[in-house]
């Protein structure tokens, strides 16, 4: 029994080491996505309908176009498939043909499918699904990933496919449930939606949450996801340069480079591979002192210059990197696809507060953004009873209303925190 409205929600991540490579391993960030599922009101009865403010897309089907038919639905949970279903693919282009703008396209494609594979026919009402976002959208934070999980397990909620769920954390390890491992598989589907050949990274630290070292087998042998327990207090500055950019289009760019210059590049990525399993090693000691620190810093310099040599820095990044060396504040490298997007200093100890003022200054000239934000955070969740001070702010106007990341957070995302059920 599905109980109307219900929240589930998801975080962004940060790759510290290993984009465009394997294995590569990143952490859940304190900044999310939000899902509102609502019923309409009796005259929408027949329709299903999205508002994504974050991205200017407010669009609906009617219940009854929906290719239920192509979705296979034996008994039991769908298994996620290594490709996307190519009818599946097909019967739902013509849903999509007035979406022109690639941004929507990407995030309307993202939901059908899953909607479709997930629910089948479980859907009673007319519903609203309505998403909002503390990240940046398209800057490298797996903004992709988390909506797919905030989808992957609202549609396994309908669909019957995973129980409210049962808080399984104990401090040191997160047990994989059933739940996870069934919303981590369909997320990476919402994934390939959106940007054509993940590796599957985002979507995993988006539903299980914490830090992981991963990676995707090629032969089809289910990836390996290493969490990495108690994670080093790393001081990490988040930088946003807001250029924009889709990671489909560099993950295909370096695509095209590496089978262009596979000789040259193969070191690349081999010496990409070495940094991620070196940099495990060290966030996994005992006692990550200085000179484990001191290694990281040197191992973040030296993969930022591989990623720079794999075309996806941006003149952007490079000035973020430029400004952080010119003041010393430690070692900086791109994070996520790049070509525009986040940058991460790891922060050396006692800096002035006059020196981060020339920083931030340097930074506001530019248009650049900061975020202050905790690695290693929970990762999806649900929020399936809503107190009811929390009832005002879930209907689909006020959600859309919300005018800033902080009223999102306060109102939905932390006063919430101690009745969302994590898996
Ligand atoms: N809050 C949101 N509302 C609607 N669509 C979203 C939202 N967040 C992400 N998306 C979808 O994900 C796309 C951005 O995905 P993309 O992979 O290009 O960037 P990212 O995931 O933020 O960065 P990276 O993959 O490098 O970590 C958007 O174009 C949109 O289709
Ligand atoms: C660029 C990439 O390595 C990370 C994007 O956040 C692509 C992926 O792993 O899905
Ligand atoms: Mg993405």
């Amino acid at each position: 029994m599905v109980n109307y409205p219900f929240l589930t929600s998801a975080p962004g991540k940060v790759i510290l080491f290993g984009e465009h490579s394997a294995p590569a391993i990143a952490a859940a960030l304190s900044l999310r996505t939000y899902l509102l599922v609502s019923k309409n009101k009796d005259d929408l009865e027949g329709y299903i309908r999205l508002e994504f403010p974050d991205i200017g897309l407010s669009h609906q089907w009617k219940k009854s176009e929906m290719p239920w038919d192509l979705s296979t639905h034996e008994q039991g949970r769908p298994p996620a498939s290594e490709e996307l279903n190519a009818e599946l693919v097909n019967g739902l282009t013509p849903m999509l043909t007035t979406i022109t703008s690639p941004l929507h396209y990407a995030a309307a494609y993202c939901f059908l499918y899953l909607f479709v594979s997930l629910c089948h026919g479980e859907v009673e009402h007319g519903l609203t699904f309505t998403v909002r976002s503390t990240l940046p959208i398209g800057a490298g934070l797996g903004s992709s990933a988390s909506i797919s999980v905030c989808l992957a397990s609202a549609f396994a909620y309908i669909g019957g496919h995973i129980k409210a769920a049962s808080l399984e954390r104990d401090s040191k390890i997160v047990k994989d449930s059933d739940e996870c491992l069934f919303i981590d598989a369909w997320s990476y589907m919402g994934e390939k939606c959106i940007h054509g050949n993940p590796s599957g990274i985002d979507n995993a630290v988006a539903t299980h949450g914490g830090a992981v070292m991963f990676q995707r087998m090629e032969n089809a042998v289910p990836s390996v996801r290493t969490s990495m327990r108690n994670l080093p207090s790393i001081n990490l500055l988040l930088t946003n340069t807001k250029t924009p950019r889709r990671t489909a289009d560099l993950v295909s760019n370096v695509a095209r480079i590496v089978n262009d210059f596979p000789k040259s590049t193969g070191c690349i990525l081999e010496s990409m591979e070495a940094i991620a399993r070196e940099a495990y090693n060290l966030m996994l000691r005992p006692f990550f002192d200085e000179d484990s620190k001191g290694r990281l810093m040197e191992l973040i310099r030296i993969n930022h210059g591989l990623l720079v040599s794999l075309g996806v820095s941006h003149p952007n990044l490079e000035r973020i990197k430029l400004y952080c060396d010119e003041l010393k504040m430690g070692e900086t490298k791109l994070t996520g696809a790049g070509g525009g997007g986040c940058a991460i200093t790891l922060l050396t100890d006692d800096i002035a507060a006059e020196t981060y003022e020339k920083l931030f200054a340097k930074f506001e000239q530019n248009g650049f953004e900061t975020f202050r934000t905790t690695l290693g955070g929970k990762g999806v969740g649900l929020l399936g009873n809503p107190a009811e001070a929390l009832l005002q702010y879930m209907t689909p106007e006020s959600f859309v209303n919300f005018n800033n990341t902080t009223e999102i957070e306060t109102s939905i995302g932390c006063t919430a925190v101690e009745s969302w059920k994590y898996w």
